[in-house]
Order: C-alpha cells, then sequence, then structure tokens
C-alpha cells in the first residue's frame, strides 16, 4: 500500500540538547500507526515537526509526496490533529466549536457521525466551560476527526476517556482507517494500543528503537529464556562472543525472536565446560517487552 506520511532522518535540537536523532517513518494510507515512548522521548517532537509547527534541523517530511515544513504547510489541510492540550473556547457549545471546524461539504452530517460515534450526544449542546476533562478530550478529538482528513496524528488520545469512550474511539478509528483514513497516534503506554495499532514505532531518547507490525510484537516480543548456570558471567561472555544477543538482566536472559535454537545455546554452554542448572521459558506482557526494549536502549548508551 502507499504511503501516505513519510518522515526520512528527522532531527531536532531544543538549544544543546538533541532530542530527535535521524528519525525515520512511513504510514501507509488506511494504517494504524502507534508511536510509544516513555516521558520526553520526543513523540510531540515529531508531531509537531509533522504538522510545521516547529522548525527542524535536518530530516524531509512528505505528505502525499509533497514536503511539509515550517513554511511550506499545504498538505496540512488534508490533516487533522490533536496535539497536547485540545484548545477550547469556554462559552461555546461543543456544537458550535465543532461548526466553527466544519468544512461546508457535508457539514451536519459529519457533525452528527463524529458526535453519536463519541458518544458525545448528551452535552454536546452544553457550554465547554461545564465540559469534564474527558468531555474536553473527546471535543479535541472531534474537531480532528470531523471533516474526515486524509491523515489524523493523536497525541496521546486515550488521555482522561472511561473505559467506554476508549473503546468508542477505538471503534471509530478502526471504521475510519477502513475507510482509508492515515493515523499516528502517540501513547506511553503500549498495551493502550495493543488493540488499535497495526504498525508500532518504538521511540526512546529521540531513536526508534522497534519498527514492526503490531501483531509481529505481540507473537515475537512477548517470549524469553532465562537460563541459570553454575558459571552465569563466564556463560554470558561465550554467548555474547558467540554473537547472541542477551537482554539486559542479571540472569541469562534470551529472547526468543533472537534465537535460532536453544540446542544451540545449551551446546556452546556445555562445550565450554558450564553445567546448566536451570531453563525457563518466559511469557512477557506487551508492557515488559516494551520496559525491556527501552532498558535495553538505555544499557547500549
Ligand atoms: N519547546 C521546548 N523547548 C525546550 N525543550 C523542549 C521543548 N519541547 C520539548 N522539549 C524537550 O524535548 C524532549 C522531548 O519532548 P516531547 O514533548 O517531544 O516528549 P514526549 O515523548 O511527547 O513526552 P510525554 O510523553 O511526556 O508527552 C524533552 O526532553 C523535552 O524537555
Amino acid at each position: 500500500m502507499a504511503d501516505l506520511l513519510n518522515v526520512v532522518d528527522l532531527d531536532k535540537s531544543f538549544g544543546k540538547q538533541q532530542v530527535l536523532h535521524g528519525v525515520s517513518f512511513s504510514v501507509a494510507t488506511g494504517h494504524i500507526v502507534g508511536l510509544v515512548g516513555p516521558n520526553g522521548a520526543g513523540k510531540s517532537t515529531i508531531m509537531k515537526s509533522i504538522l510545521g509547527l516547529i522548525p527542524t534541523d535536518g530530516g524531509k517530511i512528505t505528505i502525499a509526496d509533497d514536503p511539509v515544513s515550517i513554511t511550506s504547510h499545504q498538505e496540512l489541510d488534508q490533516v487533522g490533529a490533536l496535539i497536547e492540550y485540545p484548545g477550547i473556547y469556554p462559552f461555546l457549545t461543543g456544537k458550535q466549536h465543532l461548526q466553527l471546524f466544519a468544512n461546508h461539504k457535508n457539514r451536519q452530517a459529519n457533525i452528527e457521525q463524529v458526535v453519536n460515534a463519541l458518544g458525545m450526544q448528551r452535552y454536546i449542546n452544553q457550554r465547554a466551560k461545564q465540559y469534564s476533562l474527558g468531555m474536553k478530550q473527546k471535543l479535541g478529538i472531534a474537531q480532528a476527526l470531523v471533516n474526515h482528513p486524509r491523515l489524523v496524528i493523536l497525541d496521546e488520545p486515550m488521555n482522561g476517556l472511561d473505559p467506554q469512550a476508549v473503546k468508542n474511539l477505538r471503534d471509530y478509528i478502526r471504521q475510519l482507517a477502513d475507510e482509508g483514513t492515515s493515523f499516528l497516534i502517540s501513547s506511553h503506554i503500549l498495551s493502550e494500543l495493543e488493540k488499535l495499532a497495526d504498525d508500532i514505532l518504538i521511540l526512546d531518547h529521540g531513536q526508534i528503537v522497534r519498527q514492526s507490525s503490531m501483531n509481529e510484537l505481540v507473537q515475537s516480543g512477548g517470549t524469553s529464556y532465562i537460563i541459570r548456570t553454575n558459571k552465569d558471567t563466564q556463560a554470558k561472555e561465550v554467548l555474547t562472543n558467540a554473537g547472541i544477543n542477551l537482554l539486559p538482566n542479571q540472569a541469562i536472559m534470551i529472547a526468543q525472536e533472537r534465537l535460532n535454537s536453544l540446542d544451540e545455546v545449551l551446546r556452546l554452554l556445555i562445550a565450554a565446560n558450564i553445567s546448566i542448572v536451570d531453563v525457563n521459558k518466559v511469557q512477557h506482557d506487551l508492557e515488559e517487552s516494551f520496559l525491556d526494549m527501552v532498558n535495553a536502549d538505555k544499557e547500549a548508551k
């Protein structure tokens, strides 16, 4: 499928602090891409760069093959976005906000559709000053979606939403993606995007540390082996020298995806005169896998 958004070698510094280091990825038409990383990893900075809100130091961003930057943003009329906090006018109703944002074409129908999809009917005619945090968040998301843009960029959209609202939003995003809309959605919680994203980008310290399909991540990243021996330090050395990648852990820990066969590992240890005391297969949940990847990246620095 053709890529709608392309980001190539994006660099960005704030003063002396470099926060993005050669970030490259793409978002295919009709795909939902999750951008996940701990606080301060650079998620919002990537999104603001794509939206031409901040100048970048290097790299190239294109939407539908046309370049986007702080001085060139023609393509952005095909983009809907919610970055950080929604801009809300307290004395306008939710509906008046959407009327301000909605294009004239299919205006009423589009407003009605997004209000129903996000379950906002009950309070859409109330002034926004009476809205709770979650209600304001939903209004911000509705503003980003109301014109059915080709690309939607949402920064931590689930923040403050109750479980029903999260489900409504997930279902609606999936429906729009099936109709051809592309999404880039950030979160600092990987499992929040598990049921939603087709592809996942894991960002740490301004670098993409993993890029894969969600299915691949769920299937592969989740299983590892922990091996205990009578000489763990020596065993780690033997395995590392043989090119086997160990996960950062006091014990000897190997991700299943990085392993051709467990036999090979055990043979290497026995050949080095090391006794194997125990082998344990561990199923991590997605959040643990995410923390492993982020911690591995930290150790490598
Ligand atoms: N306007 C700015 N001036 C200086 N530093 C900034 C600015 N905006 C962001 N930063 C720094 O850039 C880094 C990345 O910030 P960013 O907001 O992109 O992270 P994030 O991944 O979105 O984090 P969070 O999950 O907390 O929202 C942080 O170290 C932050 O302090």
